[in-house]
């Protein structure tokens, strides 16, 4: 090998000599290294060429993409399914968890979701691997400790069933895939009321919905609309910890029952964070069936008999500024605000009976999750 790269070396010098006449030594040997000099200087420019070409074309070709692209799409990727790995797993109660996941490829979008975030409420589908079946889930605002990308959501396991099932066996460092994202609807501008009637993990949703208007709109204190939330479950584990105003002498009765008040479980404890978060524009109040505590006419009736002062936009619609969102399970919607229904391969509305429809509420649009 070294005798074959000498002999090169050799050739090459000793071919430039024979074209030219020596007559001194060392002058022929500085023209020979100013000609190497060159040819080096001739090569490091074409690399460097080639080296900056490699690096600007495809960024000049993919910048303008990037860019004209919803955030959300550069981790989402649809139809395929994105991967992404569980980093937190926290029990809420005896059936709900909390999870925290996050996107496997690194995002350096500070808010990859921001799109989502400002319609309104959004889903994403997550895939049973083995089974391929995917079902739809919500993700939770996020929170202090969540990083860019990160999604959490909160997974209630259904007897037997499939998806959430399988979420639940998940551990830290699993993966997960991941597709989406739907919105479910858009919220319009100028929203002064929301009463959100919430069943079992249809508080996701509302979450979801006040972090829309009370954080990611954020108005001036003035414009800032009026929120509140009433979290139905059946068993007092899922909201421990979580008190009501609506019904307060069932649940001083209860409390005073009770030998020490349990301490509130991890969603009771930021809905309540969010509650001294946005004082004055948000309220939360937990009805338990077991505790005798039911959404009825007397209660809805309470809810949107006191309205915000919020200055409100004139040219809208006054049915566009206050909102009744019924979300949970299909029982609970039925219940309170009748059936949705499949139109034409889509879950529609249905029309608008049960308790809410009786009270043939003016100025307030309804609308099911
Ligand atoms: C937009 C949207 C957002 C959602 N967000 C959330 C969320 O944030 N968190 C959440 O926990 N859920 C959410 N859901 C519900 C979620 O999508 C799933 O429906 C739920 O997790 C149950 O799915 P599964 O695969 O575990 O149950 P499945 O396997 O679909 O079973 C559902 C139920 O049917 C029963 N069942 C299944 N097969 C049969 C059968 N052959 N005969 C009789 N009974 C049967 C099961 O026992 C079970 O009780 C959301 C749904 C929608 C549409």
């Amino acid at each position: 090998m070294a005798v074959s790269s000498c002999r090169r070396y050799s050739t090459k010098y000793n071919g430039t000599k024979r074209t030219k006449p020596a007559s001194d030594g060392s002058a022929q040997r500085s023209a020979e290294f100013h000609e190497a000099q060159q040819a080096a200087r001739k090569t490091q420019k074409v690399l460097s060429g080639l080296l900056a070409l490699a690096i600007l074309a495809p960024t000049a070709w993919y910048l303008p993409q990037l860019l004209s692209q919803p955030s959300t799409n550069r981790i989402f990727d649809p139809p395929r399914f994105t991967p992404f790995t569980v980093i937190a797993r926290e029990v809420v109660s005896p059936t709900s968890i909390l999870i925290t996941i996050r996107p496997n490829a690194a995002t350096f979008d500070p808010e990859p979701y921001r799109d989502s975030w400002a319609k309104g409420p959004w889903s994403v589908e997550i895939k049973q691997p083995e089974l391929q079946i995917a079902r739809s889930y919500t993700p939770l605002p996020p929170s202090e400790d969540t990083q860019d990308g990160d999604l959490r959501f909160l997974i209630r396991r259904e007897h037997k069933g499939e998806v959430s099932g399988y979420l639940h066996s998940l551990g830290v460092g699993a993966t997960v895939q991941l597709r989406g994202p739907h919105s479910e609807i858009e919220l319009p501008e100028g929203v002064t009321d929301v009463v959100f009637l919430a069943g079992g993990t249809g508080i996701a949703p509302a979450l979801q919905i006040a972090h829309t208007l009370l954080d990611v709109r954020s108005n001036q204190e003035n414009r800032k609309p009026k929120v509140r939330i009433v979290w139905a479950n059946r068993r007092r584990e899922d909201c421990m910890g979580g008190k009501s105003s609506l019904e307060p002498g069932k649940l001083n009765f209860w409390t005073s029952n009770s030998a020490k008040q349990e301490p509130s479980n991890v969603l009771v404890k930021e809905l309540e964070a969010l509650q001294r978060k946005h004082a004055g524009s948000l309220t939360v109040d937990y009805l338990v069936d077991e505790e005798s505590t039911f959404l009825d006419q007397k209660k809805v009736m309470q809810l949107t008999k006191t309205t915000s002062d919020t200055e409100s936009d004139p040219q809208l619609e006054k049915v566009d500024r206050k909102w009744i969102f019924v979300s949970g399970p299909e029982g609970f919607i039925t219940y309170l605000a009748g059936p949705k229904r499949w139109e034409a391969g889509i879950e529609g509305q249905g029309e608008l009976s049960g308790i809410i429809g009786r009270m043939r509420l003016r100025d307030w649009k309804v609308y099911k999750l």
